[in-house]
């Protein structure tokens, strides 16, 4: 059943993956991914889409990231994102391949410049935009305002909470490429403090534009379904001989949209089911 919160309508397609697989040498690590998703609207509300990648270890979910990011160059298929500096043609923005740097990339690690403040960080970010040297500054400090970094502005990272820092290197990256961000494990070996300042930036960036797309992987399979809009799992099929094969792929989307449980306020019995659904697919694979 779907609730008046969570009405919703779909437009144009903001990612495109088509029969993507890497291979390093003859081990192929990724096959035929197929993945399509569409900018979600959703009545009264400004609104991007949040798509958790769920897996075992080694099932590809940083291979498939370094692809989707043009980091890596996919052996077969490819990436489509909206162009947008384009127009419009018969209703469809068109599309382009991703390139590096369209898609911002955030690794565990939340890596800075130990040599540049906070300010500086994202000044350095901007370097590529048309705007003036004023409108960065407003820029920037309306972002440093809004996310809660006002105060540490002028500090390096070493001088940085665990919060502060994380919100800095996903800023970094949300500034410097526009509306796409990748985030491996964001979640992993942080506290509940910190978990709770990553879950604000993906607030943050998810409220302020219709097209902001995060996409991030996690071990935690409950963070994933209470964040994200869509669910992808990524692992190896079973072959007929009951074997695991050794390539991995996409074994099980959930769209939480259509089911009914995205963008709860709280954690119900359905989310559970779906916990259960995914942990059963993924013991699998
Ligand atoms: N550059 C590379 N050359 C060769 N093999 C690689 C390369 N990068 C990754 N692999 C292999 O690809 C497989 C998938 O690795 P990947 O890091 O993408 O998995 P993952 O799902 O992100 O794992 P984890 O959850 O443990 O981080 C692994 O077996 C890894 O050894």
């Amino acid at each position: 059943m779907t609730t008046a919160a969570q009405t919703y309508e779909q437009k144009g397609v903001i990612l495109h993956v088509e029969n993507l697989s890497v291979s390093y040498g003859d081990r192929t690590i990724i096959r035929d991914i197929n993945i399509t998703e569409k900018d979600t609207v959703r009545a009264s509300r400004q609104q991007g889409q949040i798509i958790a990648f769920l897996g075992r270890s080694g099932r590809g979910k940083s291979t498939l990231f370094r692809a989707l990011t043009g980091l890596e160059k996919p052996t077969t298929g490819r990436v489509l994102i909206p162009d947008l500096s384009k127009p419009v043609e018969n209703g469809q923005q068109p599309a382009k391949q991703v390139h590096e740097g369209d898609v911002g990339f955030v690794n565990q690690k939340y890596t800075l410049f130990r040599h540049k403040t906070v300010y500086e960080t994202l000044l350095f970010a901007l370097r590529k935009t048309t705007l003036s040297k004023q409108e960065k500054d407003e820029k920037i400090m309306h972002y440093l305002k809004d996310w809660g970094l006002e105060t540490c502005k002028d500090q390096y990272p070493n001088f940085l909470s665990g919060g502060q820092r994380q919100r800095t290197a996903i800023l970094e990256q949300l500034l410097s490429s526009g509306h796409y961000m990748v985030l491996d494990e964001p979640f992993s070996g942080l506290d509940i403090g910190n978990i709770v300042s990553v879950k604000k930036a993906f607030q943050l960036i998810n409220e302020s534009h219709e097209l902001n797309t995060i996409m991030f992987s996690t071990h935690d399979i409950e963070l994933a379904i209470e964040l994200a809009d869509s669910v992808y799992i990524l692992g190896y099929k079973q072959e007929e001989n009951g074997q695991l094969g050794s390539v991995a792929t996409v074994l099980k989307h959930f769209d939480l949209k259509q089911m009914g449980i995205a963008w709860q306020d709280s954690f119900t019995a359905q989310h559970l089911d779906c916990v259960k659904m995914v942990k059963d697919i993924m013991l699998k694979s």
